[in-house]
């Protein structure tokens, strides 16, 4: 099965050569080529180019772009989408004056959705999962990472992991996966929290690994959650079994959770709403992405990354939404790039990267995913006849989207 999809208005990240990142200025440049073709074989990008050069081109199915913009789909690096119910009541508490940490103390936040999540079968918590999976594709995106971290007990920890595994093999997007053991203290471990840690690092930790069920191993480095210590054992023991660090941390507070992220050669430090000169340091020189949440800055009210910060100091940035029942019920990546030019003042371009290549490298996909590239699997996101594509974060709010292409197949 080909299709050719031709009088493509503007063809959006169009890389010659796959790269695996892109940072600093380099982040305010979109390669793109105007009126152009591209060609799909089965799930591949197998040609594109100008309209001027399509002669002898024929598929089994002929699109036609007039008007519209196409870009590699989303790459969204971090959600936390496979949970049970909602806490729209702590949101309305929070309007009427409680904090996040206020909820958090009176157990509910991460212990109300994991008391949820406990007493929430296997097949509906899929039930569940999959209809959000399925909304997200329809806005977009074509990789998306989940994590666990709403179970906290062994068995729960392994029934959201085996969520995402039945997920990752019934829908045709890229999935990664990613164990959040580490997420907040349970109720039965107030008090003794290195026991907890304890039970992470030597039951949790190795059954997941053994099982195949994660790739990544996450912490949330936090006040009031786990601190230096407890992250530090913890990426060593997944380190150890295998599993790659990708941490949340300085969503409230900085104190020293990045440069710890990057000693460990985390892939990517997630949140950063605080951020202070020497996270910046560690950062520059390595191989760790920081990685923005604007929509969780928006919905809780807190700051937003400093992505000027970190982009002039050239380093790179990825967009993810973070998409979770607390601090960020939307998996909407067009949300997140409109919020992140027009609150972060990122540039169109600097977000579509951020979104697209960067989000890749964050989720360790980029050979395969986030740019328009021969070879690279055909996931793409053909808009509606829009007069450019700055309009897409300019028009926030309003469904750009026209048609998605997963692995050659229109959703
Ligand atoms: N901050 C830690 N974890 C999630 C929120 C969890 C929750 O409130 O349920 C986050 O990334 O924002
Ligand atoms: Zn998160």
């Amino acid at each position: 099965m080909s299709i050719l999809i031709k009088n493509i208005k503007e063809l959006l990240q169009v890389r010659e050569t796959h790269i695996p990142i892109v940072k600093g200025k380099e982040m305010n440049i979109l390669p793109t080529i105007k009126n152009a073709y591209l060609l799909i074989d089965h799930d591949t990008i197998v040609e594109y180019g100008s309209m001027e050069d399509i002669q002898g081109l024929d598929a089994d199915e002929i699109i036609d772009a007039t008007g519209k913009i196409v870009l590699p789909t989303w790459c969204d690096s971090h959600t936390h989408i496979v949970y049970a119910g909602n806490r729209e009541q702590e949101f309305v508490d929070r309007i009427n004056g409680l904090s996040y940490e206020d909820i958090a103390n009176r157990g509910g936040g991460i212990l109300n959705s994991a008391e949820k999540l406990q007493n929430t079968s296997e097949e509906d918590l899929y039930l569940q999962s999959s209809i959000r999976l399925k909304d997200v594709i329809k806005l977009g995106t074509g990789a998306i990472e989940i994590k666990s971290g709403y179970g906290l007990t062994i068995e729960a920890e392994l029934k959201m992991l085996r969520v995402i595994k039945k997920l990752k093999r019934d829908f045709p997007i890229k999935v990664r996966a990613t164990l959040l053991a580490a997420h907040a203290i349970p109720k039965e471990y107030k008090g003794n929290k290195s026991a907890f840690v304890d039970l992470v690092i030597d039951k949790m930790i190795p059954e997941v690994a053994n099982e195949q069920l994660a790739t990544y191993i996450d912490v949330f480095c936090e006040k009031g959650y786990f601190d230096l210590e407890d992250t530090e054992r913890i990426l060593i023991a997944g380190k150890k079994h295998g599993l790659v660090p990708k941490i949340h941390v300085n969503q409230f507070n900085a104190f020293g959770g990045v440069p710890l992220g990057v000693e460990y050669q985390a892939l990517s430090v997630d949140h950063l709403e605080e951020l202070n000169s020497q996270d910046i340091e560690a950062l520059k020189n390595s191989n760790t992405i920081p990685v923005a949440l604007p929509s969780c800055s928006y919905f809780l009210s807190i700051p937003y990354t400093p992505a000027r910060q970190i982009i002039d100091s050239g380093l790179p940035l990825a967009l993810a939404t973070d998409y979770n029942p607390g601090s960020t019920p939307s998996g909407n990546m067009n949300f997140v790039v409109s919020t992140a030019c027009i609150k972060m003042k990122m540039t169109p371009e600097e977000a579509i990267n951020a979104a697209t290549i960067n989000g890749a490298y964050a989720m360790g996909i980029g050979n395969m995913y986030g740019s328009i590239t021969k070879g690279k699997k055909a996931n793409l996101i053909i808009t509606k006849k829009v007069p450019s594509y700055a309009y897409l974060p300019y028009s926030f709010g309003e469904n750009n989207i026209d048609q998605v292409i997963i692995n050659g197949l229109v959703y």
